[in-house]
């Protein structure tokens, strides 16, 4: 039995149509893929993204905005989208286990995420969240919100972006660890975590969001995961993306494929977290790591699809 940490991309939860409905339904698909790891005798700990949920729930807010029913900040929105997303995989992998005969619990964890006041990322936000917008629409949503940061979103479109401190710790982790032991599925760090602080005794909630992916690579350091899966809307990493010498890679040495992060060969808002997530899974356990398409669980669990990034390879196999 493996003890994997599956981290779950957009893809996983939000197709176009951003309703609770629409949601629930791919979330309930995923789980349908996720249920193959258990079949499989693998012990799952799952987390997810939050970005479009919680640039669209901050857009709730802002629009409903009073002194009688203010607005919430933003951690609290990442609470509240770690608690609604958490609700939704809680059920959905439930259910999917139900009808496959298998007699499990799921427990959705409201987790923090140490992270350090003095992170340079505070004063230079890159994470972006909510709705894509075009080109054209961006003049008119600088006006409506001048304290916005707009940044374009790895050629996808236009989208605001918050700070993104690196995650330190994962605050819960010891009771995670727990968790896990008990033979429970656990969903954590839903949106990388909510952003804390720590003052003595006190832990206090910071305006950002974390990447899922390096927090889900932290969780998988903390509690000694034999492998970290990040699923995603790719076949797997590819060097040259989107150009006619593009390659994939099937396994590929933290060494060969740190040269290629270190000459910033992947996009930033999209592959480049990914892979320098999986790297410092592998550097620091030696497990490997895994960067596939939630599509492929199947294929990947067999070890034919998806990229392995392990501690050592003679030289990248590409496919
Ligand atoms: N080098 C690359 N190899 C594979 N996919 C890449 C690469 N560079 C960019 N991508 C794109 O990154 C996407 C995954 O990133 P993203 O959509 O941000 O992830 P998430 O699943 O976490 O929401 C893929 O669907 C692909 O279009
Ligand atoms: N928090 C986070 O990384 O969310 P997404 O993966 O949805 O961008």
């Amino acid at each position: 039995m493996a003890k994997i940490v599956v981290a779950l991309g957009g893809n996983a939860i939000l197709s176009k149509d951003a309703s609770a409905e629409a949601q629930m339904k791919a979330v309930k698909k995923t789980a349908q893929e996720l249920i193959k790891f258990i079949k499989n005798g693998d012990q799952l700990i799952i987390t997810h993204g939050n970005g479009p949920q919680v640039g669209n729930l901050l857009l709730q807010q802002s629009a409903a905005d009073s002194k009688e029913n203010p607005a919430m900040p933003l951690d609290t929105c990442g609470a509240m989208t770690q608690g609604s997303i958490g609700y939704w995989f809680q059920n959905a992998m439930k259910e999917a286990l139900l009808n496959n005969g298998i007699d499990k619990d799921v427990m959705a964890i409201i987790t923090q995420t140490i992270v350090d006041e003095n992170d340079p990322a505070f004063l230079n936000p890159s994470k972006p969240i909510g709705p894509f917008y075009k080109e054209a629409e961006v003049p008119e949503i600088k006006a409506q919100h001048p304290d916005w940061q707009i940044i374009e979103d790895a050629g996808r479109g236009y989208r605001r972006v918050v700070p993104s401190p690196k995650p330190l710790v994962i605050n819960e982790y010891p009771a995670i660890q727990k968790v896990v032991d008990a033979g429970i599925i656990p969903i954590v760090s839903g949106g990388g975590g909510i952003p804390v602080v720590r003052k003595g005794n006190q832990l206090i909630g910071k305006e950002a969001v974390i990447d899922k992916d390096f927090s889900a690579s932290k969780i998988a350091q903390l509690i000694d995961a034999d492998k970290l899966i990040i699923l995603t809307s790719a076949g797997g990493v590819f060097y040259n993306y989107g150009k006619s010498n593009q390659v994939e890679l099937k396994e590929v040495g933290v060494n060969e494929i740190q040269q290629h992060i270190d000459a910033n060969e992947f996009a930033k808002g999209s592959m480049m977290p990914k892979v320098q997530a999986a790297v410092s899974f592998v550097k620091t356990t030696g497990n490997p790591a895994v960067i596939g398409d939630l599509a492929d669980v199947q294929e990947i669990i067999a070890g034919n699809k998806g990229t392995t990034i392990v501690k050592e390879a003679i030289e990248s196999v590409v496919k």
